[in-house]
């Protein structure tokens, strides 16, 4: 993956000027409450459309001030999670994905079974969305994203409205989606250690800017960092291998949507 973003954007007395090339599968952007995380991921997503600047993913340009170009965002198959799971809640949870299902005529990076199985959410697939408990919507959320095929997934604190059991068990399956799936993530969050667990590296916010990107050890050096880290982060901090995890995996079953 390559995201190229050179853009600036101001929205009221906020302006967003950020220059980053993305190369890693998997980043965590970090950064105070309003740094710009938000708007980012937004401009990116094509939710917002910069004031000026260009976006550019795997060689293709998604905008171009210059050039007066601009790809709407249901064209640029980049996928969203949110805080909040946005599903249809009267509709069961088949009838969700089903919708959520990509018309393109794109390959498809992996099959429904393999994204039902996944999120273990077969046994979930006849059950009525407003049924669910938090954690089973945010997965039905996820695997919803994913059946429309992205070749970016964008999550905005995706777990912070869950209470930290849920938070621990769906962290596992976030992971999986681009170690199992090889879809890159770009994921925000204000838990260290969530970015920890799921990211290559780290893009670091402040005041609309991007104040440093890199490794852990290399983002930790900034100042910002130190107002940022919360005592329960440094044990996860010390002696930290990103990567180096190793994530349970369940026993395997296949179902199709069209059961
Ligand atoms: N529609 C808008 N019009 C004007 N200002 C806005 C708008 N949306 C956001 N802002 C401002 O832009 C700044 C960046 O907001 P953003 O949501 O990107 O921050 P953030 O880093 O994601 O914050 P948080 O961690 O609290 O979610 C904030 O100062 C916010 O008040």
């Amino acid at each position: 993956m390559r995201l190229d973003i050179d853009i600036l954007h101001r929205q009221g007395d906020f302006v967003l000027d950020a220059k980053l090339l993305i190369e890693e599968s998997a980043t965590g952007v970090f950064g105070h409450s309003g740094s710009g995380k938000s708007t980012l991921l937004r401009c990116i997503a094509g939710l917002i459309k910069p004031s000026i600047g260009r976006i550019e993913l795997d060689g293709e340009t998604l905008f171009d001030s210059d050039r007066r170009i601009w790809v709407p965002p249901h064209k640029r198959r980049i996928g969203v999670v949110f805080q909040e799971p946005r599903l249809f809640p009267h509709w069961t949870v088949r009838k969700n994905l089903i919708a959520g299902k990509s018309r393109r005529n794109i390959k498809p990076p992996c099959s429904e079974a393999q994204v039902v199985d996944l999120l273990r959410i077969e046994p979930l697939l006849d059950r009525s969305v407003r049924e669910l408990s938090g954690g089973e919507k945010q997965r039905v959320s996820l695997a919803r994203t994913l059946l429309a095929y992205p070749r970016l997934m964008l999550m905005d604190e995706p777990l912070s409205a869950l209470d930290s059991f849920l938070k621990s068990r769906i962290l596992p399956f976030l992971d999986r989606i681009h170690r199992e799936l090889d879809i890159p993530t770009l994921m925000v969050s204000h838990e260290l250690t969530e970015l920890l667990h799921l990211s290559d590296q780290l893009v670091l916010m402040k005041g609309g800017n991007i104040v440093s990107h890199g490794t852990l050890s290399d983002v930790v050096k900034h100042d910002e960092m130190a107002e940022l880290i919360q005592e329960k982060d440094l044990n996860h901090i010390i002696g930290h291998q990103l990567r180096g995890r190793v994530i349970n995996d369940p026993n395997h079953h296949e179902c199709s949507l069209s059961n």
